[in-house]
């Protein structure tokens, strides 16, 4: 049998994006290829909306920015900020619906697809919007995308798979955060692709849920050999300390911080303070 075509998609703040965040797109997409029953055509980044309330959160503007810039050397990983520009936040399951309504009408965005403004694209997108019930999008604004990502051939069947952390996973257990509807709509329709995270036990967590159990061949679990705890929240903090964090994001991420003095750190236009 023809291994099935993929599109993985990550959900999450990126408050900002880590070489942790890109790393779990790579080590998904090795792990997977090597089954041998899935090809990885190709990885979404979808910054979540400014009105899923955070601590800390910077503007959506800027963490679509960040992770543009990190994504920016990737010939398969992209930013899609639809979920950012809706008027309210969107539930985990209406991205996915999204992002494969893109894949089975062929038109899913590149962050540089020469006709990606055309009014054909633009009215398509637009429909898909329409279908899954989410609030109008001026793609005018979608279409800003800034980077050198070539198209994903949409011509052949592919499927959405949710990429995630295992304290994503763990998070289904939180009372009230997740309709058990959207969960099992999550697995059995979609899947999901967990990348272990230190302290976290998912195969228990799953041995511990009767629905998670049901739709566990849909879960793929990745067990990172090489973990450590890269998360946004450290990063936020050493800015705000004038740390250096230099290897945990990309240069480009780095400078857009500074310059934009955001989670506290201090411009170094004006200064001669090295990175
Ligand atoms: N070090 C890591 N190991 C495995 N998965 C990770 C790691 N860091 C982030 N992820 C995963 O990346 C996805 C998006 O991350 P998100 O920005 O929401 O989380 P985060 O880095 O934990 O942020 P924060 O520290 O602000 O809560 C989530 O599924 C999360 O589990
Ligand atoms: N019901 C849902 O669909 C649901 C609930 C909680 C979090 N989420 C998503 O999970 C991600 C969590 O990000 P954080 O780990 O940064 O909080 C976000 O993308 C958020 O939209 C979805």
């Amino acid at each position: 049998m023809a291994p099935t075509k993929v599109v993985l998609l990550a959900c999450g703040s990126f408050n900002p994006v880590t070489n942790m965040h890109l790393r779990i797109f790579e080590l998904a997409r090795d792990q997977l290829q090597r089954t041998g029953l899935f090809t990885v055509v190709g990885g979404v980044v979808s910054p979540v909306n400014d009105a899923y309330v955070k601590k800390d959160l910077v503007e959506s503007y800027h963490r679509v920015q960040m992770a543009k810039l990190a994504t920016q050397s990737s010939d398969w990983i992209r930013v899609d900020p639809w979920e950012s520009e809706q008027n309210s936040w969107a539930e985990t399951l209406k991205v996915l619906n999204y992002l494969q309504l893109q894949l089975d009408s062929g038109c899913l965005m590149s962050n540089e697809s020469p006709n990606k403004n055309s009014p054909k694209k633009r009215r398509k997108r637009r429909r898909i919007s329409d279908e899954i019930q989410v609030d109008e999008v001026d793609y005018n604004i979608t279409n800003t995308v800034i980077s050198n990502q070539s198209l994903i051939n949409t011509s052949e069947p592919m499927k959405a798979k949710l990429l995630c952390g295992a304290d994503l996973l763990e998070s289904f257990a939180v009372p009230g955060l997740w309709q058990q509807e959207h969960i099992e709509e999550i697995l059995g329709k979609y899947g999901l692709v967990v990348i272990s995270r230190e302290g976290s036990n998912p195969l228990k967590f799953i041995y511990e849920s009767d629905t998670l159990t049901a739709l566990q061949d849909n879960i793929h679990i990745i067990t990172e050999w090489m973990p450590n705890e890269i998360s946004s929240t450290r990063i936020r903090r050493a800015l705000g300390r004038g740390e250096s964090v230099k290897y945990l994001l990309q240069d480009g991420v780095i400078d857009y911080i500074k310059k934009h003095e955001l989670y506290g750190a201090v411009s170094t236009v004006n200064s001669n303070l090295s990175k």
